[in-house]
């Protein structure tokens, strides 16, 4: 099984038939009605590509500079949290495929996997540290400080969980982790002590109990006083919390509703994409996540403004096939896809992209 796997959602169809309840309905749940978690995907097919035609696209080139790193595609994988309930090597295997492929891997601070042990792994993999703040600031301060130590290029601060999405399976499944696994870049704070009798899950009670619910611009300074890394907001999907971005001199912002996970009724990532974009200029990279499935869904972001995309779930389920092969596997189907896109469109390469070349369905209605 698996040769004969051809895109993204293969991988999803396989997972779902392997990964134990608990585990996968954490990973494929998005909150409430799931309605932001369907859009994200949905939106994707609103978009229409208009393409052209006798240009000699022989020789291509799908490499990209992100943060004046050079990668070998826009195509990065997002932060996701335990990832050994998805394979036993979890975050080192999906590190190292990123490395493999040439582009960014992004750790979570909820990983089964630590800082240390995912640079080790993955040495010459460019790593961004996705961060989130602890009411004990001691806690934030030593996840800085050892991302900074261990290589990372980037801290990826995410914005939008001053408090948990209400996910409802996880809820039912009063959701906590296999025992055999631990929050590795921490020696406390496990989750088991996090009371489940609290309406939610226990990661409700986690968040409840340990991250800073009063976060705000502010905290931006403070994080700006103790590091000499770039910091990237993820999160943000209004063009007003775009331009505070720029104000308060970020790096970077990723536009994301978190794959649906956090408020249910948002606007698919895609439809806020280019509200953000026009707002920022190029005053700041902008990035993309949540339902990018196929090559032309990148190219579609890429059109509307989107610096580099990146995945969440499809690397756990390529997790879930087979470890690093499957991230690997996955990542080599999509970059193949968006190759394919860009040459059947008439572009050598990501500078070759123009707006002019997608258009929202209802354009030709207008006409
Ligand atoms: C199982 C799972 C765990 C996640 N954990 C985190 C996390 O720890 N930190 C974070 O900023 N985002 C987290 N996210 C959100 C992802 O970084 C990303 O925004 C989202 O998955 C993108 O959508 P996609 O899954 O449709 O590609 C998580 C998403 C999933 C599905
Ligand atoms: C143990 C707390 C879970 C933190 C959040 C992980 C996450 O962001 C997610 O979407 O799930």
């Amino acid at each position: 099984m698996g040769d004969n796997f051809a895109c993204l959602d293969d991988f999803e169809k396989h997972a779902l038939s392997v990964l134990p309840k608990n585990a996968l309905d954490y990973y494929t749940s998005g909150a409430g009605a799931q309605t932001t978690l369907e859009d994200n995907k949905r939106a994707f097919s609103r978009y229409k590509i208009r393409p052209r035609f006798l240009r000699d696209v022989s020789k291509r080139d799908l490499s990209t500079t992100v943060l004046g790193e050079k990668i070998s595609m826009p195509i990065g994988i997002s932060p996701t949290a335990m990832q050994r309930m998805a394979h036993p090597e979890g975050e080192l295997a999906n590190a190292r495929a990123a490395e493999a492929m040439g582009t960014i891997y992004t750790l979570s601070t909820i990983a089964t996997s630590s800082i240390e042990e995912v640079a080790q792994a993955a040495p010459k993999c460019v790593k961004w540290f996705q961060l989130y703040i602890f009411r004990d600031r001691s806690v934030t301060i030593d996840l800085v400080q050892r991302a900074e130590k261990a290589g990372f290029k980037a801290l990826v601060l995410t914005v939008d969980a001053p408090v948990f999405g209400i996910r409802l399976a996880d809820v039912r499944n009063r959701f906590t982790m296999p025992p055999h696994l631990a929050l590795k870049n921490f020696t406390s704070l496990s989750m088991t002590k996090f009371d489940d009798k609290i309406e939610g899950s226990r990661l409700t009670g986690y968040v409840a109990s340990l991250f800073d619910d009063t976060l705000n611009w502010e905290d931006i300074k403070w994080l700006k006083t103790i590091t000499t890394l770039p910091i990237l907001l993820k999160g943000i999907l209004t063009a007003e919390d775009a331009v505070l971005a720029v104000n308060h001199q970020v790096d970077g912002i990723v536009v994301s509703n978190h794959g649906g996970r956090q408020l249910d009724s948002t606007f698919a990532s895609i439809d806020v994409l280019e509200e953000i974009v026009n707002a920022v200029g190029n005053k700041t990279e902008v990035y993309l996540d949540g339902g990018i499935r196929d090559g032309t869904d990148v190219f579609k972001a890429l059109v509307l403004g989107a610096k580099m995309v990146f995945i969440g779930r499809p690397a756990l389920w390529g997790l879930a096939y087979n470890g690093e092969e499957g991230v690997k596997k996955i990542l080599r189907i999509i970059r193949h896809e968006f190759d394919t896109t860009l040459a059947l469109c008439g572009c050598c390469n990501v500078g070759e992209i123009k707006r002019e070349m997608v258009v929202h369905e209802s354009h030709h209605s207008k006409l």
